[in-house]
């Protein structure tokens, strides 16, 4: 994908047409030439790393249990699942630094150098990202290309680091047991970096099998989620998705372990207030619009009281 460097137009357009096609299709692209420099990637995963090999940094913190990933809204349902299949994961969440309601709770200086300013300069090369990446989906939906700048400007994102800790392969091939539990995101889209240890699965939305998608060096793999889909009148799908043991290899298979694996999430959304209904394009005569318009806020916030009780 060739967005970020196209000289031309005619090049911009094209490789915007491919983006949307691939969220269309399958709801999950590879993104490469997005000019996110590698060393960048590679300098927040390791301080992700030290923050997680120290239990002092543990803040804004969810752990291991607390949270299962789910398509159901049943309350019931959803404590039931959690009892008994939670995600083998843990978390550390990080919104917007200057936002005076939910505030980041970040670890000391002294005992994890130099993690904030890390996150914070990732959290702002994900939200241009998202930017361009949104700007190609303009363009390829027949929108004006900066269609939805004023709508994301407001970094209303989510930074999420995850450490998956090493877990006997039985348990993780166990019926429903999962290192996170099939699921779709909330918002416009999501940029995964995953490490080398894969486990990452797709469901392909044609024949409902679920697909590995591998990490592949220097591309970020990106999804549509629900907002966006709901944007675009189901345009643009948002997929299910989930964690699980990755393809045996000899050593995990001899000790029967599968390593610890990190990824880290940056979960993108609109400005809170942002009224989101039906794009221009993506309604007419023989295709209606099928949703109520919702703000942003109102839409996450129900979503994630679904999910944490
Ligand atoms: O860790 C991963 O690769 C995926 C995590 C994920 O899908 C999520 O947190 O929503
Ligand atoms: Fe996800």
């Amino acid at each position: 994908m060739h967005y970020l460097n196209a000289t031309t137009d005619a090049e911009k357009k094209k490789t915007a047409e491919e983006i949307v096609a691939g969220f269309k299709e399958v709801g999950f692209i590879y993104l490469d030439k997005h000019g996110v420099p590698e060393s960048t990637v590679k300098n927040a995963f390791e301080k992700a790393k030290l923050a997680w090999e120290d239990p002092r940094s543990n803040r804004g913190y969810v752990q291991i249990g607390r949270e299962r990933v789910t398509q159901s809204a049943d309350l019931n349902e959803i404590a039931q699942l959690r009892a008994k299949a939670p995600d083998f994961k843990e978390s550390m969440e990080i919104g917007r630094d200057w936002d005076e309601t939910w505030k980041n709770q970040w670890p000391l200086e002294s005992d994890v150098p130099r993690f904030k300013q890390t996150m914070l300069d990732f959290y702002k090369t994900c939200h241009d990202l998202h930017v361009y990446v949104m700007r190609a989906i303009a363009l390829g939906l027949n929108l004006e290309e900066t269609f939805f700048d004023r709508k994301i400007d407001q970094q209303c994102h989510n930074l999420r680091l995850l450490s998956y800790p090493p877990i006997k392969t039985s348990l993780l091939r166990q019926d429903g047991q999962a290192r996170a539990g099939a699921h779709s995101d909330y918002g416009t889209l999501t940029l995964l970096f995953q490490d080398s240890v894969g486990g990452l699965e797709v469901e392909n939305p044609h024949t409902k099998e679920y697909q590995p998608a591998p990490p592949i060096p220097g591309s970020i793999v990106i999804n549509a989620g629900d907002l966006l889909a709901r944007w675009s009148n189901d345009v643009l799908r948002s997929t299910l998705h989930r964690v699980v043991a990755p393809p045996a290899k000899k050593v995990s298979e001899t000790e029967g372990i599968t390593p610890a694996r990190q990824s880290i999430a940056f979960f993108c959304n609109p400005n809170f207030d942002a009224e989101i209904s039906c794009l221009p394009t993506c309604s007419g005569p023989d295709q209606a619009a099928k949703y109520e318009p919702v703000t942003t806020e109102e839409y996450i916030v129900g979503r994630l009281q679904a999910t944490y009780l």
